[in-house]
């Protein structure tokens, strides 16, 4: 599709711009731009006789004859001499038209040898030099080249931009057709709906056969075709295709027939015509002749895909091999093209920086003079302002210091909140849960037994109504923090709700929790209570339980330690229970 592009464009330049004395020479350079689209033969007979004036140009007249010299040989192949001639117009010649047409001839050049970092940079200056040369009908050439190479590197959006500033009503039919190509191209990914694709397809085609543009034509007849396959309407593509054959295999343009081809292939698979699929698929293929393009990658798809079907495994695997290989192809090739993208908008990027920098350090001597007045001011004032400055550093420092402090506290009270009971700060029940499974899952792993005891306060409820309430929330206090003072730092001990705690004792056996019961009780009687303006006894009464009776299930354990503790209760209170299943 490249070699299309380049072709189509370069058969568009038509200005001819002569210099110097030499009348002779003038007129062959004019000749030369004259026929170089309509008689090729005669334009290298002109391209000849021109050399054989060399020793006569001008300077500007040689930068011309490099021009077109250029154009013959990037038509002819010869990227490297045509490279050569336009670079060396880029950098001598003093016209700015003559320079823009080196520059877009370069991307051209660039675009055919798939050099895409080299095409950036002269996408750059094009784009450049354009700003240099007025309405001049190559600064449209220059911005075609330009949307041509975007396009192929599928910046899609960028050539839209870039086709946003051209005025179609002024360009010629060629380049109307052109335009409008390039812009189906770009837009193909975008979800426009397809009534308006279809009707602006069938007006770019309209546009190029007035405009006696096979290729293109052939080119676009063929977006037609794949929008209505993608519109589950195959018997359409076919029409809109097959009269058509004809004329697309006279372009000899292999990209377009392969497309011609593949599209009409897929059409017929679509309606279950394999016979004439095939038929389309064989055809496309004998007609590759790059791997790295998407139609090849299309056409031995197709291929495979029949031979499948047609349970030809060993032709399906063949194919398959080669879509393979076309996909990786056409793949690093994209990549290749994204990696140039990236690498040119990099290099932009530190151009932008280092003429900043330059632009900086210009402004900074011109203002030298400045500059000294203000540094003797500076020094004048050094005093006061490194006060100044340490005085913000101590404020900063402080008030860093004060959010820092604030943001630890508030974390904390979050994690208090979190895990401790408001009342009796000991460890609620939530975070006993969790603390008790991994204790659970250490002791099994340890086989280690765990005993779990639970105590309930007792007739708390006459505490309550006969002292009030906030004699019983100091009841409910002191008794926390006399159990809590009977416990070993390795034991779990929390509030499980109301006037109810568990603690759970891991390493101990049912003796050592009876011990520890006994011991909470007599912690209990020593309760002094007088705080409250009242003096009354506090009781409770326990049940244990064992992981040897109920498991290492935390659930269980409680379960059955409440039990006995129930059975405690009912045998009169101010006693502990062990659980017995
Ligand atoms: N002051 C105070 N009372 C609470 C708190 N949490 C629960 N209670 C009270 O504790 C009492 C528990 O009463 P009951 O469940 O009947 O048990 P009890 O009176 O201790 O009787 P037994 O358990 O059978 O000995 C209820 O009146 C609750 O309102 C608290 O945080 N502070």
């Amino acid at each position: 599709m490249i070699l299309f592009k380049i072709l189509a464009f370069i058969s568009l330049f038509t200005v001819s711009t002569v210099w110097g004395k030499t009348p002779e020479i003038n007129a062959l350079l004019a000749q030369a731009e004259n026929v170089r689209q309509e008689n090729p033969k005669k334009f290298n007979e002109t391209i000849n006789l021109l050399e054989s004036k060399a020793l006569s140009f001008s300077h500007e007249q040689r930068m011309n004859y490099y021009v077109l010299k250029a154009y013959k040989l990037t038509i002819m192949g010869n990227y490297a001499e045509a490279e050569q001639l336009l670079d060396t117009v880029s950098k001598n010649s003093s016209n700015n038209e003559l320079i823009l047409r080196a520059t877009y001839g370069l991307i051209s050049v660039y675009l055919a040898k798939k050099d895409w970092t080299n095409g950036f940079l002269f996408v750059e200056k094009t784009l450049q030099q354009i700003k240099q040369v007025n309405n001049n009908p190559h600064t449209i050439y220059g911005l075609l080249t330009v949307i041509v190479f975007y396009n192929q590197i599928q910046q899609f959006e960028l050539s839209l931009s870039y086709i946003k500033t051209l005025n179609t009503e002024q360009l010629t039919l060629k380049n109307k057709c052109f335009v409008e190509q390039l812009r189906l191209e770009a837009s193909q990914n975008k979800n426009f709906s397809s009534v308006i694709q279809i009707f602006q397809m069938e007006e770019t085609i309209k546009t190029c056969e007035q405009a006696n543009w096979p290729v293109a034509a052939a080119v676009v007849r063929a977006y037609l075709a794949k929008n209505h396959l993608e519109n589950g309407s195959p018997q359409k593509a076919i029409l809109s295709l097959t009269p058509f054959i004809g004329d697309v295999l006279a372009t000899k343009f292999s990209l377009a027939i392969i497309d011609f081809y593949n599209t009409l292939a897929k059409a017929y698979y679509q309606l279950g015509k394999a016979d004439k699929s095939s038929h389309y698929a064989d055809l496309a293929v004998e007609n590759i002749t790059h791997n790295n393009t998407k139609q090849t990658v299309d056409a031995y798809h197709q291929k495979y895909q029949l031979e499948y079907d047609a349970k030809n495994f060993e032709k399906a695997l063949d194919y398959y091999i080669k879509y393979a290989e076309a996909d990786k192809a056409y793949l690093n090739d994209i990549t290749a093209r994204n990696v140039a993208f990236q690498l040119a908008q990099h290099q932009a990027i530190q151009q932008k920086n280092q003429i900043e920098l330059l632009n900086n350090q210009n402004e900074l001597l011109n203002n030298r003079n400045e500059l000294l007045r203000v540094e003797q001011s500076l020094a004048r004032t050094e005093a006061e302002n490194t006060k100044l400055i340490a005085s913000l550093l101590m404020a900063i420092i402080a008030l860093l210091a004060f959010f820092g402090y604030r943001s630890w506290r508030t974390q904390r009270r979050l994690k208090t909140l979190a895990e401790f009971d408001y009342l009796t700060k000991v460890y609620n029940r939530g975070h006993f849960m969790t603390l008790a499974e991994e204790t659970l899952k250490l002791a099994t792993k340890a086989k280690q037994t765990v005993t779990c005891i639970i105590f309930d306060l007792d007739k708390f409820k006459m505490i309550n109504d006969r002292y009030g309430h906030s004699a019983g929330d100091l009841a409910l206090k002191a008794a926390a923090s006399a159990a809590h003072s009977c416990v070993r730092d390795n034991d779990i001990f929390a509030r499980l709700g109301g006037e109810e705690f568990v603690i759970l004792l891991p390493g101990c056996d049912t003796s050592a929790a009876c011990y520890v019961a006994e011991k909470c009780m007599r912690a209990f009687e020593a309760i002094d209570t007088s705080d409250s303006g009242h003096e009354f006894s506090v009781t409770a009464s326990f049940g244990i339980t064992t992981s040897k009776i109920s498991g290492m299930a935390i659930d269980d354990l409680i379960a059955d330690a409440d039990k006995a503790l129930y059975q405690a209760k009912n045998n009169g209170r101010n006693q502990y229970r062990i659980y017995e299943p």
